[in-house]
């Protein structure tokens, strides 16, 4: 219905005559639009308008993006608005968002690196890695981390240089290779892969893709889907903020990783999937080096738990800037399983019973898991619950106050929601697990800038850049040391002011062994590496046997040469040298680090012919 200025209105746009005096220029659709800001109380972003004729054109640009915020947010700006009123209420009077319910630790699965049950876990994982499709949330900037570029293109390790997508993409492709060999029916499928992008990330998350032919998937199996931000609020009746740069625009920030589901849902893609048979939704983040190594074996619980939800996890230090995963149980009998946020969990403990808050228990970790935000989740019965909820995930609202008188905000807020909060609105048959792994396995995220990381509380992870790679190499060693070869054990050294474990610089492509028992059958005879060490496997059919790597050692080769590398190699290797993250002549994702490969020498080898060799070939 056309909409104009009746009598019954005349009396809401005269609460705002600066807008008034501009509607001649308003189509009705955006006077449909100011009516809904005026009846929610945002007359005071037309306090500035000139009269008509002046800067029409940034007029009908504000309603551009009103419409743009009023359609992508689920009711649209009134329900906005609304429910931050709401929220910004029960913030200010201090209300414990888990008022009722009392947190205890839950028991879940545990899964131990190598021993029978793991193993048997990932061969079942693989089995249902073809049913399965992978959603990265890549739509975060940053801020800890404070990298200039998009965190999916930083290297996930510096001796191949490897960036994070790449890995990820390889892993999904690699799964899907070994997935079809043990399929029953030998059918072909291709993983789905989602990447959920913001204007933040969306055009270098694309131009990343495009350059470099989609890491080798099929351009037609990935699926970018793009976040909205929401409307910044200025104070506790939810006035929108308008964007101090441009008095004709709102300011806008994230909404959160949330937002995953509510894109997902209205993509259309869960039809689809269900459609073609699939079972399982894997939800990921984007910079954790070690996640592959865990996804074949949690998987394989899911399966054979047949859990709706499953939320890895890895043992937890107090304070660490990791959600726990928690058992909250109402007074009326009401329970759930469910991840209380690192800024959440002190204060709900020690509202509750536990008047030390979050500390270590005797085991030096805090007795709740800590969630990795690795999520799991069933396809039916997601697809069923989002069609009850359109995908809207409870928001929360985290200002922070000038003072104690709790009414003005240091920085404009906006309401936000997380993806592991999507088992909140599950029924209490629901089955919602987790699975806690080894650190060392699972979880190495690079979050924190070098001056924070070194900040942090001696004993806890850093989460940079540093630790981040060093945990690769580590997770890789100890792997190998479990499959039998002789890595010598790490030095400590100090980087950008952290100091970590340097082990051998060890690296595979996820097509050489993705889960232990493949890798395995990869090793044999004695084989021994030193520290000093660096050694690169970028081909497929690549066999240890009888190696005595004391050096620099890389091996290329396609997948047709089946190679064998043993004998004893020596030679000066590659060596470490401490870069300054201040030192700007030396790149960002370097210098993060706090340090770069000195690359003295390597016995480098290439196989580009079929049929078997040695490294002597
Ligand atoms: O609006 C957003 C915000 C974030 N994200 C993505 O969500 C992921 C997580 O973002 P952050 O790194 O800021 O998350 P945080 O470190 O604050 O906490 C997250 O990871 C660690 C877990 O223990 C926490 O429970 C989880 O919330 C990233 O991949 C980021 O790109 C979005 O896609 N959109
Ligand atoms: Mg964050």
């Amino acid at each position: 219905m056309a909409s104009t200025v009746d009598s019954s209105n005349t009396d809401l746009f005269s609460s705002a005559p600066a807008l008034q005096s501009n509607l001649g220029i308003l189509s009705p659709d955006q006077i449909e639009l100011a009516k809904i800001l005026l009846e929610n109380g945002q007359s005071h972003l037309f306090l500035h308008w000139p009269e008509q004729g002046v800067c029409d054109n940034d007029k009908l640009g504000f309603f551009d993006q009103i419409a743009r915020l009023n359609s992508s947010y689920p009711g649209g700006l009134a329900s906005y608005i609304k429910t931050a009123k709401e929220l910004l209420a029960d913030s200010k009077l201090g209300k414990n968002p888990y008022d009722g319910f009392s947190p205890s630790v839950p028991s879940g699965e545990n899964l131990t690196f190598g021993n029978d049950n793991f193993i048997d876990m990932e061969k079942r994982g693989v089995v249902e890695a073809r049913n399965a499709a992978f959603v990265l949330v890549a739509g975060g900037l940053g801020e800890r981390l404070g990298y200039n570029g998009i965190k999916v293109a930083l290297p996930r390790e510096t001796t191949t240089g490897t960036c994070f997508l790449q890995h990820y993409i390889e892993s999904i492709l690699a799964l899907q290779e070994a997935s079809h060999k043990v399929a029953s029916d030998g059918s072909q499928r291709d993983i789905p892969f989602i990447i959920m992008t913001s204007d933040d990330t969306h055009s270098r998350t694309l131009e990343l893709l495009e350059s470099k032919s989609y890491f080798g998937m099929k351009p037609t199996q990935v699926h970018l889907l793009k976040q909205e931000k929401v409307a910044c609020l200025d104070d506790n009746d939810a006035r929108l903020a308008l964007d101090p740069h441009n008095k004709y625009m709102i300011q806008t920030k994230p909404h959160g990783h949330g937002d995953v589901h509510s894109l997902l849902y209205s993509s259309g893609l869960l039809d689809q999937w269900l459609d073609a048979g699939l079972k399982w939704v894997l939800f990921f983040q984007d910079t954790n080096g070690l996640l592959f190594n865990a996804i074949p074996a949690s998987l394989g619980v899911s399966a054979t738990k047949q859990y709706h939800v499953n939320s890895l996890a890895v043992p937890r230090k107090a304070k660490e800037a990791i959600g726990g995963i928690t058992k909250l149980t109402h007074a009326d009998g009401r329970s759930m399983v469910i991840n209380v946020e690192y800024n959440q969990l002190d204060p709900l403990l020690r509202a509750s019973g536990f008047p030390d808050g979050d500390v270590n228990s005797e085991t030096g970790y805090s007795p709740f898991p800590g969630n990795i935000n690795q999520l799991i989740l069933e396809l039916g019965s997601y697809k069923e619950e989002l069609q009850k909820t359109g995908g809207a995930i409870k928001e929360f609202v985290n200002p922070k106050y000038k003072d104690s008188t709790k009414t003005a905000f240091k920085s404009s807020t906006r309401l936000e929601c997380m993806m592991q909060d999507y088992p909140k609105t599950l029924p209490p048959t629901a089955r919602v697990g987790f699975t806690v792994m080894d650190i060392w396995l699972a979880y190495a995220p690079v979050k924190n800038n070098p001056e924070d990381a070194a900040k942090v509380p001696k004993g806890n992870p850093y989460h940079s850049a540093t630790s981040g790679e060093m945990a690769v190499y580590r997770a890789n060693s100890r792997i190998l040391q479990k499959a039998g070869v002789k890595v010598e054990e790490p030095v400590k050294e100090v980087f950008n002011g952290q100091e970590v474990e340097v082990w051998p610089r060890i690296t595979w492509k996820p097509k050489w062994g993705m889960i232990f028992s493949d890798i395995k059958t990869k090793i044999s005879g004695n084989s021994e590496i030193s520290q000093r060490s660096t050694m690169a496997i970028t081909g497929r059919n690549v066999f240890i046997e009888d190696l005595s790597l004391d050096g620099a050692l890389i091996v290329d080769s396609i997948d047709d040469a089946e190679v064998k590398v043993g004998g004893s190699i020596k030679n000066s290797g590659w060596t470490m040298e401490n870069v300054d993250y201040k030192d700007t002549s030396v790149p960002e994702e370097i210098r993060i680090r706090g340090f770069r490969f000195n690359k003295v020498e390597q016995l480098e080898k290439k196989f580009t012919q079929p049929g078997k060799f040695s490294l002597e070939d």
